[in-house]
């Protein structure tokens, strides 16, 4: 036994200890996965001390085996693990295992709820690492040395998970890592070679490193009998232990594409889908991506980690190389292997490397092929959309190249189906187009509600038009890059002059001049009554049930947009409405009738209702309620 020195106890970050205490109470009945998730950590710092080997040898050690052994002890309820990879020195084993250094944790512990079933999806979710050592280990010792140190530079972490961990320095002649877990009472089953076996086998076949676990066999006499003294033991790989992606597709499981999975995203759950190639030629790579089940805590968060795990010739070289991917993919996870790299790459060197560009133009594609594969399980790609859509939708924004593929994958909701889900695909609107109609109609709302009931919509209700109804944040950006799809161009049915096509004929066209031809004077006279709340006045065939509505010149930014940009405190130039007026209406036919003030007020009534049913806030509400007031008791 070694003998410590320069002990110190630490106090646990009090976001580990929350997740400690929420991970012990919610993943009791998955408790097994700790054995995956300390197998993932030894076979990365494998792949990390191989990587850094690749400048200076010499921090082999002259072990240049890789890999990682599991031993138990039945008797003092044990198991340790083992690996030979790069190992902590004394500040990486404090700043490992005794904080959390994600961003948005502290937002993300506060969703737990206390239900246990809930909060272990929230913290598979999220990974748990290490720690999850606790869920079955009352005390967890870690002795470990980094790879090209002295002896003496050996560390022990000792914790019982209640807050607190001791660190001193050790003398250890192994550079690596060596975990043992003192079991539980209730987890004693876990200190069994069978047991052991077949876990490593289901959650780690797939880890390129081997996982060895001892085997003792005996001689036996002539009679069968084990000779005693004569128990030699070897050491024996338990895992499959060639890395997934390098074996060709048809010998792969799906239940080992779905734990490869598991040990690559660090996510509890099955991915949708995945798309695993390998390709020859001008460029050199094999790609193995993922679609998650569900979304990573930190999504949203700007330094939330996303991208590949990036191999050169089977050398790993880094967690979340984010430069092979769009941004507007950033949920994809996957691992790609290439030759057309050198080894000695590093983060800043593929920023300027031409064959990224040319390899993230080819796993792109990949991903939307993928994607578009999915799409044809509606239910599984509701699951996705319902998940990723709003992030897939920045894609026609941000990858103009692959504008109409993207396209094709997005999903609305719209009058059709009249329903907040997102599920019509604009083939699906196109194929429903009426006769005569050339254009993709859709309207932008704060809210499913508001986009659903907008007065924009009555004309399109009435002829049987279909609209899509837009209400994510995103939505109004979105259609500013969106200009076709499938030849057809898109308009904004709150903008500009409504333009039905040929779904209107020449008869009803004409009728409408005459009544705009009639109505000039009653709008010349509600313009001057308006004087600076509008820009202009006109009739319009939009409307069937309200009297009037605004709309917006077709290239100005959308009321949406507006609101959006303005609530993130951009001072937005002053625009004013076009008022539209419905002249059927029997208030825009007693706004007619009306004269003096009860004329002014009753304007300004239409103007301030058209604003309210838009979604839009008044400038002056009490003046409204006021002139509201005063013409109904007039
Ligand atoms: N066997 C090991 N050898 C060397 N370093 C290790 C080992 N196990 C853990 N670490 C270090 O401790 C860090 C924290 O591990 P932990 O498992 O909690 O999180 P993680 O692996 O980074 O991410 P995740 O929570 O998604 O698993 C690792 O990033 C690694 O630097």
């Amino acid at each position: 036994m070694s003998t410590a020195t320069h002990e110190e106890t630490l106090g646990f970050q009090t976001e580990v200890k929350q997740l400690l205490n929420l991970m012990i109470h919610s993943l009791y009945s998955n408790r097994e996965i700790f054995l995956r998730e300390l197998i993932s950590n030894a076979a990365d710092a494998c792949d990390k001390l191989r990587y850094a080997a690749l400048d200076n040898d010499a921090l082999y050690e002259g072990d240049s085996e890789l890999r990682v052994e599991i031993e138990h002890d039945k008797e003092a309820n044990t198991i340790t693990l083992r690996d030979n990879g790069i190992g902590m020195n004394r500040e990486d084993v404090i700043a490992n295992l005794g904080t959390i250094a994600r961003s948005g944790t502290a937002e993300f512990l506060k969703q737990m709820s206390g239900e246990q079933q809930k909060d272990a999806k929230l913290i598979g979710q999220f990974g748990v690492g290490f720690y999850s050592g606790f869920i079955v280990a009352d005390e967890v010792a870690v002795r470990t040395r980094k790879a090209g140190t002295a002896a003496s530079e050996g560390v022990e972490w000792r914790s019982k998970g209640e807050g607190e961990f001791t660190v001193a320095d050790i003398e250890r002649e192994l550079h690596g890592t060596e975990i043992t877990l003192y079991l539980k009472e209730d987890a004693k089953e876990f200190a069994d070679d069978y047991r052991l076996q077949n876990l490593v086998r289901k959650y780690s076949d797939h880890i390129e490193v081997p996982v060895r676990m001892p085997k003792t066999e005996t001689a036996k006499d002539d009679e069968g009998n084990d000779i005693e003294g004569s128990e030699v033991t070897t050491w024996e790989t338990v895992n499959e232990a060639t890395a997934l992606w390098a074996r060709p597709k048809s010998d792969v499981s799906d239940d080992e594409y779905k734990a490869f999975y598991k040990h690559v995203a660090h996510d509890f759950s099955d991915p949708l889908a995945w798309s695993h190639n390998k390709v020859e030629g001008k460029l050199e790579y094999t790609s193995l991506l993922y679609v998650p089940g569900r979304a990573p805590f930190d999504m949203y968060e700007r330094d939330g980690a996303r991208g590949v795990k990036l191999y050169v010739q089977r050398v790993f070289i880094m967690d979340d190389a984010e430069q092979f991917l769009p941004l507007y993919l950033r949920f994809i996870k996957g691992v790609l292997d290439t030759r057309d790299l050198s080894l000695n790459v590093s983060r800043e060197l593929l920023q300027q490397d031409p064959q990224v560009d040319k390899i993230k133009g080819a796993l792109t594609k990949r991903a939307l092929d993928m994607l578009k594969k999915l799409s044809k399980d509606s239910e599984e790609y509701q699951t996705f959309w319902n998940t990723f859509g709003s992030v897939l939708k920045e894609g026609p924004g941000e990858d103009f190249a692959n504008r109409e593929k993207v396209a094709g994958l997005l999903r609305f909701a719209s009058t059709h189906s009249d329903t907040a889900t997102q599920d019509q695909s604009l083939a699906d609107y196109v194929e429903r187009m009426k006769e005569g109609q050339q254009k993709i109609y859709y309207v932008v709302a704060d809210s499913f509600n508001a986009a659903k009931n907008s007065p924009h919509l009555e004309i399109f209700r009435k002829k049987g038009i279909e609209v899509l109804l837009l209400s994510d944040r995103i939505d109004e950006w979105l259609m500013s890059h969106l200009t076709e799809f499938d030849g057809k161009s898109f308009a904004d049915v709150a903008k500009g002059e409504l333009d039905l096509g040929d779904v209107e004929d020449e008869a009803e066209k004409k009728a409408q001049e005459e009544t705009a031809k009639a109505k000039e004077d009653l709008l010349k006279r509600v313009k001057e009554a308006l004087s600076d709340g509008v820009q202009d006045v006109k009739v319009t065939h939009r409307l069937t049930d309200s009297p009037a509505c605004v709309v917006l010149p077709e290239h100005e930014m959308g009321f949406q947009m507006r609101r959006i940009m303005e609530a993130a405190g951009q001072k937005m130039p002053e625009v004013k409405p076009i008022l539209e007026l419905n002249p059927e209406h029997p208030l825009v036919a007693r706004l007619e009738g009306a004269e003096g003030e009860i004329f002014t007020q009753l304007a300004h009534i239409l103007l301030d209702q058209a604003i309210i049913a838009e979604g839009g806030h008044l400038d002056d509400p009490a003046a409204y309620v006021k002139r509201l007031n005063s013409v109904l008791t007039a």
